[in-house]
């Protein structure tokens, strides 16, 4: 097997600085995560498939499997709580299995869940659940996370349909050529900022998000109140690069399913709209990963949900003008898809076990089959960030497209990470500026009150600099 070591020295297990490993620190993030907020989760997941089994009208044999699967996922949760070493995944017929177990061959020999690192032990977990499930018979196609994905997008029509309908307004206003630079920058920077705090509704973390909150979080986006807990950026200059841009390509690495893809999908609308881009590509998850990630399957239910939102189960009249909105914006989201203008591809390497310094190496379908052709590419959230910058101790001064090691090349897409911080990893900060927050509240980088909006320009730096 190849082993991944990039030219710069670094590999998966040989890294310049410390990588987060749960046990060694105590009471950090990690830890917490790995000893109660995780286990939780596999908690739930038992839970929920012990619910689908009793609601079982299905075959015996479904039954069955499905009763044998909770004591599955009871060992597996039994295995981490006890600190037994990462044993190889069970082969559910992916390409990407042989992926997983050569790495933890090659990398981490005889680790367990509190000795290895975190960027290795939680995809690890989410990847094992996913293969129970992709063995067995009649529970392959269950997303054990589906139920809570759209019980929250449901439940939250309301603030939907008033976001549809201001997109909507926003492309009316600033699609054709009358609309100046300056108008077109300012919808750019507001939907952006939309995309960024749409990352905050995640489940892995805050699982009780109402419409009531989404409604207020989006007030705070348009009077500008949020704005002083971006700890940094870069959306003036990612403008001076999209706003260049004629008919491109723009490709999206998706997060979380629900209320964030909705403010990707309405980012994209955007620049489809604007003639900015002639094409967009989505990346969503092909196994379902970190509780509420999306999959192929989420971004068309949101798609038909939004078309019509009576099909989605949604409670209640919305006002009529909103849910006009809403219907042609889904009708409008339908045809893209259909005629190849948004395209979905859900490589394995996502949900593989390198960090993304690794996609010329080891996720060329990623990189040289989609994101090379793209002018920029957008990461969403918090765990795509700290694949992309390895999850270590950097010093928090460290530059972005530093960290990002191969991927900042010259030949590279303008990369941009819009995530809000949800764990102890971060670059890219003024090192006053990260000591006066970490004395003013010591969890910030884990909050999720925080984000960043940070570019890496890849190819298009000539571009700048010869202006
Ligand atoms: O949905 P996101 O933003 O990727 O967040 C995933 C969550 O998982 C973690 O990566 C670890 O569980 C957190 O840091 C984060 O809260």
């Amino acid at each position: 097997m190849a082993t991944a070591g990039a030219s710069d020295g670094f590999a998966p297990n040989r890294t310049p600085f410390k990588p987060l490993i749960a046990a060694a620190d105590g009471s950090n993030f990690t830890y917490v995560s790995l000893h109660d907020r995780v286990p939780h989760i596999l908690t739930d997941v038992v839970n929920d498939l012990f619910a689908a089994v009793e609601r079982c009208t299905g075959s015996a044999g479904a039954t069955a499997e499905g009763k044998a699967l909770t004591g599955e996922l009871s060992r597996l949760k039994h295995e981490m709580v006890t600190n037994k070493p990462l044993t190889p995944i069970e082969d559910d017929g992916a390409e990407d299995i042989a992926v997983w177990n050569g790495w933890l061959a090659a990398y981490f020999p005889g680790a367990t869940w509190y000795s290895a690192p975190f960027l290795a032990w939680e995809p690890y977990m989410y990847r094992r659940i996913a293969a129970l499930f992709r063995r067995s018979q009649h529970w392959a196609g269950h997303d054990f996370f589906a139920a809570r994905k759209e019980a929250t997008f449901r439940a939250s029509m309301a603030a939907v349909a008033k976001l549809c309908a201001r997109t909507e307004a926003l492309a009316a206003q600033t699609a054709g050529d009358a609309a100046g630079p300056a108008l077109r920058q300012v919808a750019f920077a507001e939907l952006l900022q939309a995309s960024l705090w749409g990352n905050q509704t995640d489940l892995s973390m805050f699982p009780d998000l109402t419409s009531d909150a989404l409604e207020a979080m989006q007030a705070r986006i348009l009077s500008g109140a949020n704005s002083a807990k971006i700890v940094v950026n870069d959306t003036d200059r990612v403008w001076q690069i999209v706003s260049r841009i004629k008919r491109g390509r723009i490709d999206i690495v998706l997060d979380n399913a629900g209320f964030e893809l909705l403010q990707d999908v309405l980012l994209a609308h955007w620049l489809v709209a604007a003639g900015i881009a002639a094409k967009v590509v989505f990346h969503p998850k092909r196994v379902p990963w970190y509780v509420s990630d999306v999959t192929t399957r989420d971004f068309h239910w949101l798609v038909d949900a939004v078309r019509d939102p009576s099909l989605a189960g949604a409670a209640g009249p919305l006002p009529p003008a909103d849910a006009a909105a809403l219907g042609r914006l889904g009708a409008r989201w339908a045809e893209l898809l259909a005629d190849g203008t948004w395209e979905l591809r859900d490589e394995l390497f996502w949900t593989g076990p390198y960090g993304y310094r690794y996609l010329p190496t080891e996720g060329r379908d990623a990189w040289e089959g989609a994101l090379l052709k793209a002018d920029v590419v957008l990461f969403k959230g918090d765990l795509n960030y700290r694949k992309l910058v390895y999850d270590l101790e950097w010093p928090v001064s460290t530059p972005f497209a530093d960290a990002l090691g191969p991927l900042s090349g010259a030949d590279a897409p303008a990369i941009v990470a819009v995530r809000t911080a949800k764990c102890d990893t971060i670059v890219g900060v003024d090192a006053a500026r990260a000591a006066a927050l970490f004395a003013q509240q010591k969890d910030w980088v884990c909050s999720g009150q925080y984000g960043v909006i940070q570019l890496s320009p890849g190819r298009w730096a000539v571009q700048e600099d010869a202006e």
